[in-house]
């Protein structure tokens, strides 16, 4: 969407992956979706360095609604959990300069079932304005899918005409590949800044795997349609919470970086361990993922269960991931030739990382750095 947003992969923080629509803040204080929830992390994205390095989105995903609209029919925050209203959250979020990001659902609920936008599309979005809302998530659950086509870009038409530039986050081409439909990437990518191609991931390597696998296999339909201001979305990052070993952390990061994904971390910055934070804040690889020239990787091949990942970046030169999907426990030396990587024989410093699996699903790696002209 040529919006003059996300000239480069969105990065931030959103609640759902990890705290989901808890909403009972008397039994689990710290993790219902309230606006204490925000203000917490946004300290902590300022104070523990994501914003510096990057990450400047604050998102809430589902469940920050009341049950039903107001008086006039607008959308009313939940009281309890988000007592200072919206416009003061905005505020806190503004004043530590990171961006304000909200969901809603194009449909009669969201997805959790609270009030959404249809019958009151134009009337949301003079108060997600009022709000000063800067990145908008519109779900499509209890949707027609085939209306998608149309009611997404109408919506963006109407959301680009208020004036407030607003990130456009679509779940519309994820419903229709669910049902089996040839979403219209092209104009999708006209019309959303970014979109869900796929199904939610979940806090574990399998659905890791899962979405990984996804892209790869559908990559011919859906990468030549990234680019500045619209990339695809392969959903958020769960690095720091409790499914994934390090190693595991380091594949969604490097793979990420390589596909252009958004990088939306869903994780408590409060509990997150050291060696996790060490991989959402690793530099080259936001480096990779911020590339200017906005070229989605590939997967350019997979032998032996290993695939390579690779993406070229502004400078000429590729990012190359290399991922095991082995669980057979031995290290299992696989070569891979510069041609299998579709790469140009130019010269070379390749760190040819022999991942493998031991048991239980860690994988460890063995890095050797070698320089060749080829
Ligand atoms: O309710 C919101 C939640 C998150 O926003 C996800 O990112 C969205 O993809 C949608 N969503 C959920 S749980 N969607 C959903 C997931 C499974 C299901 F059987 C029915 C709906």
């Amino acid at each position: 969407l040529d919006n003059g947003l996300a000239l480069t992969p969105p990065m931030g923080w959103l609640t759902w992956e990890r705290f989901r629509c808890i909403t009972d803040c008397k039994k689990y204080p710290n993790e219902c979706i309230s606006e204490n929830l925000i203000k917490r992390t946004v300290d902590l994205m300022v104070l523990e360095g994501y914003y510096e390095a990057g990450y400047e989105y604050v998102g809430i995903d589902d469940c920050w609604l009341e049950k039903q609209r107001g008086p006039d029919g607008r959308m009313v925050p939940d009281k309890e959990r988000f007592p200072s209203g919206m416009n003061a959250l905005a505020d806190y979020i503004h004043s530590r300069g990171l961006k304000f990001g909200i969901y809603q659902d194009y449909g009669n609920y969201t997805c959790a079932g609270y009030p959404g936008v249809l019958g009151y599309e134009q009337l949301d979005i003079d108060t997600f304005v009022e709000w000063d809302v800067d990145y908008l998530k519109l779900d499509g659950c209890y949707f027609e899918t085939t209306e998608m086509d149309k009611v997404y870009p109408d919506f963006g038409h109407m959301m680009n005409a208020s004036g407030r530039p607003i990130l456009y986050s679509c779940s519309w081409p994820a419903y229709q590949e669910y049902n089996d439909m040839q979403p219209d990437y092209a104009s999708i990518a006209k019309h959303c800044n970014l979109w869900r191609n796929w199904g939610d991931i979940d806090d574990s390597w399998g659905s890791l795997e899962a979405i990984m696998n996804w892209f790869g296999d559908n990559q011919d339909r859906i990468a030549h349609h990234a680019g500045p201001g619209n990339w695809n979305d392969p959903d958020m990052l769960i690095i720091g919470n409790f499914g994934l070993t390090v190693d595991q952390s380091k594949v969604q990061m490097a793979v990420w970086a390589v596909l252009a994904a958004p990088l939306l971390i869903s994780a408590d910055l409060a509990t997150m361990k050291p060696e996790f934070k060490q991989i959402l804040l690793n530099r080259n690889i936001i480096a990779v993922n911020q590339d200017s020239l906005g070229k989605q990787g590939l997967r350019v091949i997979t032998k032996n269960r290993i695939a390579v990942w690779s993406r070229e970046l502004a400078d000429g030169s590729h990012a190359v991931a290399f991922v095991s999907h082995r669980a057979d426990g031995a290290p299992y030396a696989t070569r891979f030739t510069l041609d299998d990587m579709k790469l140009p024989s130019v010269q070379y410093e390749v760190v040819v990382s022999s991942f493998y699996k031991q048991r239980h699903g860690a994988v460890s790696s063995r890095t050797a750095r070698t320089r060749w002209r080829s």
